[in-house]
């Protein structure tokens, strides 16, 4: 008989976001996303950080001042449709911790990506993510927040040792 508690399909592809954006260095806000296709096969992951060459010591990860971290970064959504490398990204989902703002969007619906799904919205009220939301829609691509009863996923490097 199979085991009960296994998570998922969209725990298991929210959770590989969540993973991926432990890489991110931003100290305010990590980002991961994760693209996967209609067989549930992950195409690509992300998170938000500096182009390859741009060290993250020596850039900026400031939110205000003269040069901030805005400048620079690449957000996590970006990041994983570039990671896929030219992958074909239609009809496929997006996982992703942030709504995302309105560049990733254009680059989400430009790749052909049919639904995307957040986990939370903290700058609903920004400009950026209105428009993001609009052009979403515009372009029929789907949008779900996430929603499980699960609280935590626990991975434990130890488990079979
Ligand atoms: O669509 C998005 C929007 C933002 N990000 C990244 C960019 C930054 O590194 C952080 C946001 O930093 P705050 O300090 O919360 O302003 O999130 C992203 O990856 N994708
Ligand atoms: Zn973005």
């Amino acid at each position: 008989m199979k085991r009960n508690g296994y998570i998922s399909w969209d725990e298991y592809f929210m959770g590989v976001a969540l993973l991926a954006a432990k890489r991110s260095k931003d100290p305010n806000t990590q980002v991961g996303a994760c693209i996967v296709d209609s067989n549930n096969i992950i195409l690509s992951t992300g998170y938000n950080g500096f182009p390859y060459g741009c060290s993250d010591d020596l850039y900026p990860w400031e939110r205000e001042g003269e040069d901030t971290k805005y400048n620079y970064v690449v957000h996590a959504e970006l990041n994983a449709i570039l990671n896929a490398r030219g992958k074909n990204l239609k009809g496929a989902r997006l996982y992703v911790d942030l709504f995302p703002c309105n560049e990733c969007a254009k680059a989400i619906i430009q790749s052909g990506i049919a639904e995307v799904v957040y986990l939370y919205n903290k700058y609903a009220d920004s400009e950026a993510t209105r428009a993001s939301a609009r052009m979403l829609q515009s372009a029929g691509v789907k949008l779900r927040q996430f929603k499980t009863d699960t609280e935590t996923i626990v991975l434990d490097f130890k488990a079979n040792a």
